[in-house]
């Protein structure tokens, strides 16, 4: 599979129930639409979608649940019930919330990416700072994601691109591969990606959330 996604394009399908686009049918069109043009990998979210994507395509699933519990702010596979949902539905990699902050439950970070290993289970570790994804390498996860910089309350920031400048970092700091990620708009940025040395780009919003891309549109003709 590393091979196969080296300087390639993965693209993310996800819609929450809030979004337009919500529906395991419609990210499985999506993710056929994916694979047609010609990504090699779909990052998707929840069982009803993965288990709907994996009837319309073979392309390799980077899965995860997104779930919301009180009191913590990770919310990327926060606990090992997330995790045996996606054993369940069967994915070829799982991301989960790498970053430093407390999960819910008192569950903890080593003790979730030991349990994935002993099922086996290649980990994507969606970090926010190259601490982080240093810190995941170190405790056993095989991938690090630039998913979650702007997004914890210590990355929050006021530029809205993606962030290259992390991505350069980790590629520095771990002989791990770099996935890119996060606010990437265009191709030219998602080849400026590989070439500072990401093995591979993950690409959500500016493929498959059409609101997302209506807006820029609309606000690229009030500038
Ligand atoms: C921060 C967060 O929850 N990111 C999520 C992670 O799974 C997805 O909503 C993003 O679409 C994905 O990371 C791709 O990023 P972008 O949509 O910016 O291309």
């Amino acid at each position: 599979m590393l091979k196969q996604i080296k300087g390639k394009l993965i693209v993310s399908c996800q819609a929450l129930e809030n979004e337009p686009l919500h529906g395991s049918d419609i990210m499985a069109k999506m993710a056929l639409a994916a694979d047609i043009g010609g990504a090699v990998a779909i990052r998707a979210n929840g069982s009803d979608d993965i288990a709907a994507i994996k009837q319309v395509t073979k392309l390799p699933i980077i899965g995860l649940v997104k779930r919301i519990y009180s009191g913590s702010d990770v919310y990327i596979t926060p606990t090992k019930k997330e995790v045996d949902e996606l054993l369940q539905v069967g994915v070829d990699m799982i991301a989960i919330d790498a970053t430093v902050r407390d999960r819910p439950n008192e569950e903890s970070l080593p003790d979730l990416i030991q349990y994935m290993k002993a099922h086996d289970q290649l980990i994507l570790a969606d970090i926010s700072t190259v601490e982080e994804g240093i810190h995941a390498i170190d405790l056993g996860a095989d991938f690090v994601s630039t998913t979650l910089s702007g997004y914890t309350e210590y990355t929050k920031r006021e530029q809205s691109g993606p962030d290259i400048e992390l991505v350069e970092k980790l590629v520095h700091a771990t002989d791990a591969p770099v996935f890119a990620e996060g606010r990437i708009e265009s191709p030219t940025v998602a080849k400026q990606m590989i070439q500072k040395g990401a093995h591979t780009v993950v690409v959500g919003s500016a493929i498959t959330r059409p609101q997302c891309i209506t807006k820029s549109f609309v606000d690229g003709l009030s500038d």
